[in-house]
């Protein structure tokens, strides 16, 4: 049942989830299937279901930042920005931050996974076995205007019946011809790619996202739909934040979770809840990371600054954060229906929201591109030249930087765009080699934990961001663009020299919003980590994590399908353990 009354819970669950993003939604789903196990999800934010900018897929970057159902966190001052802080969003929401998110599908390369198989001892994360997840958790489903999509997928490598819906671009977008028809002018550069989800995603092809016809599909509206929901042994308790975890410290060996505190706010009254068998921690790199230093687990003398007490030293919590750095670059260009009509002309928006509703049809059925390309460098360019043996991709199928586009101005920083019609094309570097981190700020969990995300504090971060931004230029230089690409926008044409188009990159770069690996895995050749392989929190039992927060680097990719991926193999460790 879906609660929001703490009295109204009952006392004998064997799972208590925390958070119902991606993580938490998936998990929380596949243990209740089995009948003879009582779960209680917990989420800190709103009910999703109604919604109108969460369900509507052209809306997703209005949905953050500072709205009703967003944490909006900001990071400290950046070293590699001059000194700029970073607003940082996650959904708060039944769904999380993929009630939020730009819907954009992407499994990464065989390589992405085989890495973590390495890394991890463990076959079972290799892409072989993870491919098989990837098929169980979806449903690829026909884009809205239901045009003939022969050439712009692979179905032999899709699913056919999970929770999920995953689909192509649902209308016409004027930029598609000339991006494709600058693919196949310069094919050696830029290759097309059929399918980026088949384990190779190196090439230029068509978006796949998760949207469901004309709607967001979301982990919420996927793992979290009435039929689960409805489940005797299921419930989901919303707007309450779960403050910390409760430890048995007098068991023998390592201490014990027994269950989790939380409130709706500061001055609410707290209440408490047993786990029986394990409390699974899904609150997303942010989320997890600050409940495990608020609860003990963390670098015991960092801890003891802010007055919260040790139950496993751990300096691995909280370390290692890495995101990718993205920046958005504009061209002007030649036509009166970008984006930008919906933008600046309310009465074309209301034009465009009531076509919706009539039909479900016209381009609110799509989020920003329709288009991505996932590229390396060849090793005769001037980046892979100054930068020998630097290699921080997961291997040669994964690829080092991404384009995307947007028939319009989009942007993520946090003003709006001038008025006009424009093209945008993203750079976001894919394996960078900054790290950053998650610190505790206060003994309190309402105070938000200290973020770095440390963009752009590496010399090889600044190179191949500056690389990326040359292609991105040369790219949309092509012929193809003629007439079309009235040139760069304002803000780019003072940016030449590599001096000026660092000082750009430091003034303009953002978060893709992509945080990863705070509670990484432990290595099976020894040395640090978080978690085990089966995600359990090492120095205690009772715990685990599951959430994008454990993978030990960063998919080359956009990360919602990974996380899917990883709380489907999740489950089955966490069920075969109970069976
Ligand atoms: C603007 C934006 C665009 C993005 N676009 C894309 C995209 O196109 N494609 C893509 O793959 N990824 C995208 N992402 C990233 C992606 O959505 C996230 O990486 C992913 O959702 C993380 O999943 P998660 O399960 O780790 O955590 P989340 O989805 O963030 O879920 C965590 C949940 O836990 C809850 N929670 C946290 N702490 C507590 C607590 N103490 N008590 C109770 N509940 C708690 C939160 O409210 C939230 O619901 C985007 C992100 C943003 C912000």
């Amino acid at each position: 049942a879906l609660l929001t009354d703490p009295t109204k819970i009952g006392n004998n669950y064997d799972f208590v989830v925390v958070g119902a993003g991606i993580g938490g939604s998936v998990v929380a789903n596949r243990l209740s299937e089995n009948p003879a196990w009582k779960v209680l999800l917990i989420e800190a934010g709103i009910n999703n279901a109604g919604l109108e900018d969460i369900s509507i897929p052209f809306f997703a970057p209005r949905d953050s930042p500072n709205e009703i159902w967003t944490w909006n966190y900001t990071t400290v001052p950046q070293t590699g920005l001059l000194g700029r802080t970073l607003t940082y969003q996650r959904g708060k929401i039944l769904g999380g931050t993929s009630s939020i998110n730009y819907m954009m599908f992407t499994r990464g390369s065989s390589d992405f996974w085989d890495n973590l198989a390495n890394w991890t001892g463990d076959s079972s994360w290799g892409w072989k076995n993870i491919y098989d997840y990837f098929i169980k958790l979806e449903t690829f489903t026909p884009p809205a205007d239901r045009h003939d999509t022969t050439g712009q997928y692979d179905p032999s490598v899709h699913g056919t019946s999970g929770p999920l819906a995953v689909s192509l671009p649902g209308a016409a977008n004027e930029l598609s011809p000339f991006i494709f028809q600058t693919q196949q002018n310069e094919a050696s550069h830029w290759p097309f790619i059929l399918d980026a989800n088949s384990g190779n995603q190196l090439g230029l092809g068509w978006l796949q996202a998760t949207i469901n016809g004309s709607t967001r599909a979301s982990a919420a509206t996927a793992y979290l739909a009435p039929r689960y929901i409805s489940r005797p042994n299921l419930d989901v308790l919303i707007e309450q934040q779960v403050t910390k975890i409760l430890f048995n410290t007098k068991v023998k060996g390592a201490p014990q979770a027994t269950g989790v505190t939380f409130a709706s706010g500061p001055k609410a009254q707290v209440y408490t809840v047993k786990a029986k068998k394990e409390v699974i921690l899904s609150g997303g790199s942010i989320g997890s990371t600050h409940l495990l230093l608020l609860s003990g687990i963390g670098d015991k003398n960092a801890l003891k600054k802010v007055g919260v007490s040790s139950i496993f030293n751990n300096a691995e919590v909280g370390s290692n954060l890495i995101d990718h750095p993205c920046i958005t670059n504009h061209w002007v260009a030649n036509t009166t229906n970008s984006l930008d009509l919906l933008r600046e002309n309310s009465t074309a928006l209301a034009d465009a929201i009531a076509n919706y509703d009539a039909t479900g049809k016209g381009r609110l059925v799509d989020t920003v591109s329709p288009a991505m390309g996932l590229f390396r460098f060849p090793d005769n360019s001037d980046f892979i030249q100054s930068n020998p043996g630097v290699k921080t991709a997961s291997g040669p199928k994964a690829a080092e930087y991404e384009f995307l586009w947007i028939d319009g101005w989009g942007s993520f920083l946090p003003v709006p765009g001038p008025s006009g019609f424009y093209l945008t094309l993203s750079q976001v570097i894919l394996s960078p080699s900054s790290r950053g981190t998650i610190t505790l700020n206060s003994a309190s969990p309402w105070v938000f934990p200290t973020i770095d995300t440390a963009f752009l504090t590496t010399e090889y971060d600044l190179d191949i961001s500056r690389a990326a931004f040359k292609d991105a230029r040369t790219f949309m230089s092509d012929k193809a663009w003629k007439g079309y690409n009235l040139g760069e926008a304002f803000d780019q044409s003072a940016f030449q020299t590599d001096a000026q188009i660092d000082s750009y990159l430091r003034n303009n770069t953002t978060p893709a919003y992509h945080m990863t690996s705070t509670n990484r895995i432990q290595s099976h050749k020894g040395g640090d980590g978080v978690v085990d392989n089966t995600l359990k929190v090492v120095g205690v039992s009772g715990l685990r994590v599951v959430d994008n927060s454990v993978f030990p680097f960063i998919i080359e990719g956009h990360p919602e399908a990974t996380i899917y991926a990883l709380a489907e193999r999740a489950s089955d460790y966490i069920k075969a353990t109970w069976a």
